[in-house]
């Protein structure tokens, strides 16, 4: 292997504590703990263990943690009441409810009843707006998170060529506006992107988010180039195996051979979101108590 590997997991864990050891300091000055509610309609199993995930994350950085379930048949209408007391409850800096939801509970409609400040996703209109126009707001997860692991690695990121090839709303649009925010030269490709290889073979940059299993190949990279796979994707399991393999969007194994860093599937930028969603939710709780955010958090 010629990359470097780029650990999320070791990141995640140190800004978990770097998060955790602030928490406690919040608590401290404010006199109550910092407090993330989470919402899950529904028993889809991943987004249970992802819950499960957060909620123990949250208390182990001195944070309160409020966890809500809702039987799949719930209604918009009880879900949203539910979002609109949160938002009146001052125990809760932070909301989130998981996604994706059952059925045809409308996600934008359930997101857009979620108070601004406390959108510790990211994913309200008026964060995005925000995010684009370069005010104060909260950023989503997983896009700050490969950001954090970008400047770790590379520094300065002027001039680069990045490519975000995705362009969804909670990755590749927010990434791509905080590339464009770090002073690369951004390119966000998508399905209909004409010539993908040729276009990849640009960046210095590389971030893949399509959810295709291994669809960036290593011989669309530059040699050098920094990736990071934010696609998390269940093969089908081979024979004997009761669950499939884990992959990223790129070819991890033949990737690594040309690549300058990389981040793996699974131990890359998923263990990130979780860490990011809790200091969102901390910098969301000193906000609350008209306290500045601790510097670098
Ligand atoms: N409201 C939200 N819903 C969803 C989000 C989100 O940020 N906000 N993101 C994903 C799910 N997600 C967190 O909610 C999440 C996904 C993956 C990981 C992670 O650490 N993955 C591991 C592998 C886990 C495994 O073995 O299955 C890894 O990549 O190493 C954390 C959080 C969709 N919904």
């Amino acid at each position: 292997m010629s990359a470097q590997l780029i650990d999320g997991k070791a990141f995640a864990a140190n800004l978990r504590e770097k998060v955790g050891e602030h928490a406690a300091t919040f608590a401290e000055k404010a006199g109550r703990k910092a407090g993330l509610a989470v919402v899950l309609v529904g028993e889809d199993p991943a987004s249970d263990v992802y819950v499960r995930s957060k909620g123990k994350a949250t208390v182990a950085a001195n944070m309160e943690s409020f966890e809500h379930r809702l039987a799949a048949d719930t209604t918009e209408d009880v879900l949203i009441a539910l979002v609109e007391q949160l938002n009146d409850d001052p125990a809760v800096d932070g909301i989130l409810v998981q996604l994706p939801l059952p059925g045809d509970l409308d996600e934008q409609a359930v997101i857009a009843a979620i108070d601004p400040g406390k959108d510790v996703d990211g994913f309200h209109v008026e964060s995005a707006g925000r995010l684009m126009v370069g005010q104060e707001g909260f950023v989503p997860c997983t896009p700050l998170g490969c950001m954090m692991m970008l400047r770790d690695r590379l520094g300065d990121l002027s001039g680069m060529n990045a490519v975000v090839i995705g362009r969804s709303n909670i990755v590749g649009k927010p990434m791509a506006q905080l590339l464009l925010d770090a002073n690369a030269t951004v390119t966000i490709a998508h399905s209909r992107t004409a010539d993908l290889p040729e276009v990849v073979r640009r960046a210095d940059i590389v971030v893949a988010a399509v959810g295709r299993p291994e669809m960036v190949k290593a011989d669309w990279l530059k040699p050098g180039a920094t990736v990071i796979d934010v696609g998390i994707n269940r093969l089908d399991p081979a024979e004997g195996e009761a669950k499939g393999r884990l992959v990223g969007d790129v070819d991890f194994e033949a990737a690594k051979e040309v690549a300058g860093a990389i981040t793996p599937v699974p131990g890359g930028v998923g263990p990130m979101t979780i860490a990011v969603l809790l200091r969102n939710t901390l910098v969301a709780a000193y906000r609350h108590e008209g306290l500045e955010p601790p510097e670098g958090l």
